[in-house]
Order: structure tokens, then sequence, then C-alpha cells
């Protein structure tokens, strides 16, 4: 019993280690939340087993692991996602009589990485965080201040949230896992995970280190702002200082959409970062805000995604 106590410490401790600060979990929870409940039964029958540097132990483990959680006054929304360009003629279909006529759309791209959410408070950025669930984040503020791509003071003194995507190029991730592969540690499935580990890192200096950059696209503003169009709201957010990608582009029909749509499809392997689809969206502000959203999705956006 006491050797398997001790042989539970050590995995659990290992375990914990690459869990909690690597964000990079080498077994399933489920292992490891079996192996803790057999450490907590021994130690229950046998107390004299207890050592201080157990796991069991650690009553700090839960603060360490996780960060402070941050709720998003306007929540952090997903989409609606289609397949095929018939899906896509659907989406505009519904629109179209829902407004009682045809309406622009802004394409852009929809970058492989991880939603997060830029709060200014008089042009200063005061936090940073993760989607979550949508209504409640993570807090990652310190995380997102070494990313050189997020402006912390912004070039007019509003009060915004503003919500985008930080994404690892795919340069960095394939730098990093060489690194990581010499370094005998386990590499990063993809550029997502990449990113989300590396936001995810209790240690700041980490997350310096793994080049992540932003690509911002909506805002959920407490002061107005000029924009009437998505179009332009990207404009502004770059007169801000924030980094968009310049390839949105406005369409007027579904057959521009799916020029659109095919051009990166094309183009998608060329490009310095992952993009998982395409987003389209009613080009129109006021017509963003009146078709509104559902609980979970907007009305007047749909991600069209691209095949893995
Ligand atoms: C309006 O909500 C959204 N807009 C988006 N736009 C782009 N370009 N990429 C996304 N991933 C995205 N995601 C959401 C939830």
């Amino acid at each position: 019993i006491r050797q398997e106590a001790e042989t539970l410490r050590k995995q659990l401790q290992a375990w914990g280690i690459a869990y909690y600060t690597e964000d990079n979990p080498v077994v399933e929870d489920f292992t490891y939340d079996k192996a803790y409940q057999r450490l907590v039964e021994i130690e229950t029958n046998y107390p004299d087993l207890i050592t201080p540097d157990s796991p069991t132990q650690q009553v700090g483990d839960e603060v360490i692991s996780d960060f402070s959680k941050v709720t998003h006054e306007i929540p952090m929304l997903s989409m609606g996602d289609v397949f095929s360009e018939a899906e896509l003629a659907e989406f505009e279909n519904r629109i179209t009589n829902n407004v009682g006529g045809k309406v622009d759309y802004n394409c852009e791209l929809k970058i492989d990485g991880l939603a997060i959410s830029l709060r200014y408070e008089n042009g200063i950025l005061v936090q940073g965080s993760t989607r979550g669930n949508g209504s409640i984040g993570e807090d990652i503020t310190k995380n997102l201040k070494t990313i050189p791509s997020i402006p912390t003071k912004l070039k007019r003194p509003l009060n915004l949230d503003v919500r985008g995507e930080c994404y690892m190029p795919k340069e960095s991730f394939a730098k990093l896992n060489e690194t990581r592969e010499a370094n005998g540690e386990a590499v990063f499935a993809n550029p997502r995970n990449a990113a989300a580990g590396s936001l995810r890192q209790l240690d700041p200096k980490v997350t310096a280190s793994r080049k992540l950059s932003t690509f911002m696209y909506n805002v959920a503003s407490f002061d107005p702002l000029e924009s009437r169009t998505q179009a332009e709201m990207l404009e502004e957010l770059h007169d801000l200082g924030f980094t968009i990608n310049p390839t949105y582009r406005v369409a007027n029909n579904v057959a521009d959409i799916d020029a659109y749509v095919d051009e990166f499809q094309r183009k998608r392997s060329d490009l310095a970062y992952g993009i998982d689809g395409i987003v389209i969206k009613v080009n129109s502000l006021q017509l963003q805000r009146s078709l509104g959203a559902t609980v979970k999705v907007p009305r007047w956006a749909i991600a069209y995604k691209f095949p893995p």
C-alpha cells in the first residue's frame, strides 16, 4: 500500500505539472481523476501515509490551475455553421425574407484560433478574457498584454469591448513543435491548440515567447462609434490601433459570396495562419441589431465551414 501511494503521488505530480503549467494534458482527465480518488482512498484509510507534498494536500492547487473568472456583460456568441453553398443560399434567403429585400454582406475569413474579448476603459486595456461558455470566461489579461498586436492604449479614450481571434501563425507553430520535439516534450496537435495552450499559461513569459497574434472583428461598444457597417467597423478598429484581417470583402449577392468562398478555399494553404472557414455577416450594423441573436448565435451571421 505504501508503495502504491508513493507511485500514485509521483504520477499525479507529473501529470499535474504537465496539465497546469504546460496546459498540455498528457493523460485523459478520467485517468487523472481515478488515480487521485485512489490516493484519497488510501490516505483516508492509512493517514500515516499522507505526505505534505501529496497532491491531495495542495489546497493552493486549484488556485494556480484556474484563472479568475470574467463575466461578459455582452455575451460572446458562437455562430451557426453551414457546409455547402446550398445552405449558404438558404441563409441568404432567410435574411432577404426577414428584411423584405436584398442586403449587402461582409465576408471575412474565420481564423482558426481562440476567441478573446478585450475590455477598454477610457481607451486603456483593463481586462482580457477567453470566451469560456459565452457568459463566463477566464481572465488572461496578463498573458494578452504580452501580445504585440494588442494595443494597451487606443487612439481614442473609448469604453468598449472588442472581440476577435487570437491565433498562432503557421510558422510559429512549426518552430514551437520542432523545439518541443527536440526537448522531448509533447507536441501540439494544431495551431489552435497551441494558441489555446499558450494563452492559458500561468506564466505570461511563456505566453510572450509563443509569438501569438490577433485579428479583431467585432465591437460590443459602450460608446457610440461612427461606423454604420461591418466593413466600416473593421476600418474603425484598425484606426483605433487594432490588427484586422484585410481580406474582408462586401458582397451584394450570393454569387459574390460564393466567389469569395471559392477564392479562399483555394488560397487557404498559402495563408500565413490557419482558417477553418468563412464568416458571412449582414453588413449593415443597424440590420444586425434588428435581426438580433438567438440564445447562442447571431441571426445576421453564418460560418461556412471548410472540410478539415
Ligand atoms: C459576430 O460573431 C463572430 N464573428 C466572427 N468573425 C470572424 N471573422 N471570425 C470569427 N471566428 C467570428 N466569430 C464570431 C462569434
